[in-house]
């Protein structure tokens, strides 16, 4: 039923699992279900012409508004915090407390005074070599899961000021969208003093950072959830959410692809290789959401 599972990038370790909890979730029905998803090499691409895309905090590393300076403090902590963030040998306790370096270390340094709506405008969505970065099938994504009044999470350890105008941009902040992620605090004079509330890493998307938003509580009723990530810190970004019924566990694999392919494949329901489209997530939402 569902075509796109029959890609040469798709990998599942327990299909007939995997089937019996789509069509669980389709018998359920679309007002059980909600998506929870991680953003940067999830919704946007890990890679175009053989190049790496940006994430959102590349975007901002990369612009006009960082010193040479910072610029090459915020490339030095991503070379030296990347390869742990992605280590498949060490565990998520050993990582979790490096894991806040990356995110505000290059930062805190800089007098940035920024106008994010600025920095990306004049048709600059999330470009990289000329093309858009954002996968294969987002428009389609978001307009489904608009249609069928779905909500949409995003839980990121990015930054919320770039990817919101990133999707504002391609005219999909509908008002299904809900984005936790890490904004930035500006004073009186326009420097960014701090990001607000606490910080958001790849390895504490959980419950932990989410106290105070009741989103979770408010949609108590949606049992049946997709989640979609691109890291094992991405596995627990549902942890918050009361009686789960039904869970589909979808994972981008992006990157040093044969070492952590049995961890993707223990942890992930299905595991999508070097994919750089959200067709599969597209294709099951299409046949749980529409009637036959
Ligand atoms: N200075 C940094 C810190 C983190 N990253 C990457 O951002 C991604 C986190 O955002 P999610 O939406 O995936 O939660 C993650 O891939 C980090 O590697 C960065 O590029 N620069």
């Amino acid at each position: 039923q569902v075509p796109e599972l029959e890609k040469a990038t798709v990998r599942i370790q327990q299909p007939e699992r995997v089937l019996g909890i789509i069509r669980a979730i389709k018998e359920q029905g679309m007002n059980k279900l909600q998506v929870i998803s991680d953003f940067d090499m999830t919704l946007s691409r890990f890679g175009c012409n053989g190049r790496r895309c940006p994430t959102s905090h590349n975007i901002l590393d990369n612009s006009r508004v960082i010193s040479e300076d910072g610029k090459k403090k915020l490339k030095d902590l991503l070379h030296h915090y990347y390869p742990i963030e992605i280590d498949p040998n060490r565990t998520l306790e050993e990582k979790r407390p490096l894991m806040l370096a990356p995110v505000w270390g290059g930062l805190k340094h800089e007098s940035l005074r920024l106008a994010p709506r600025c920095e990306l405008g004049g048709g600059g969505t999330m470009l990289c070599n000329g093309h858009v970065c954002s996968r294969d099938g987002f428009n389609e994504m978001f307009d489904q899961l608009h249609k069928y009044n779905v909500p949409l999470f995003i839980f990121s350890a990015g930054v919320g000021d770039i990817l919101e105008e990133i999707i504002r941009q391609a005219n999909v902040f509908y008002s299904n969208v809900n984005v936790v992620s890490n904004y930035m605090d500006f004073d009186d004079n326009g420097v960014l003093r701090r990001f607000k509330g606490p910080l958001i890493h790849t390895y504490n998307k959980n419950n932990s950072v989410l106290q105070g938003t009741e989103y979770f509580q408010q949609l108590s009723t949606r049992t049946s959830i997709i989640l979609l990530g691109d890291s094992m810190g991405d596995l627990t970004m549902a942890d918050g959410v009361p009686s789960v019924e039904n869970i589909l566990k979808i994972g981008f694999l992006n990157d040093k692809v044969e070492e952590r392919r049995g961890k993707y494949l223990d942890a992930y329901d299905i595991v999508l290789e070097s994919d750089e489209t959200l067709d599969v997530v597209n294709g099951i939402l299409r046949y749980i959401l529409i009637k036959t």
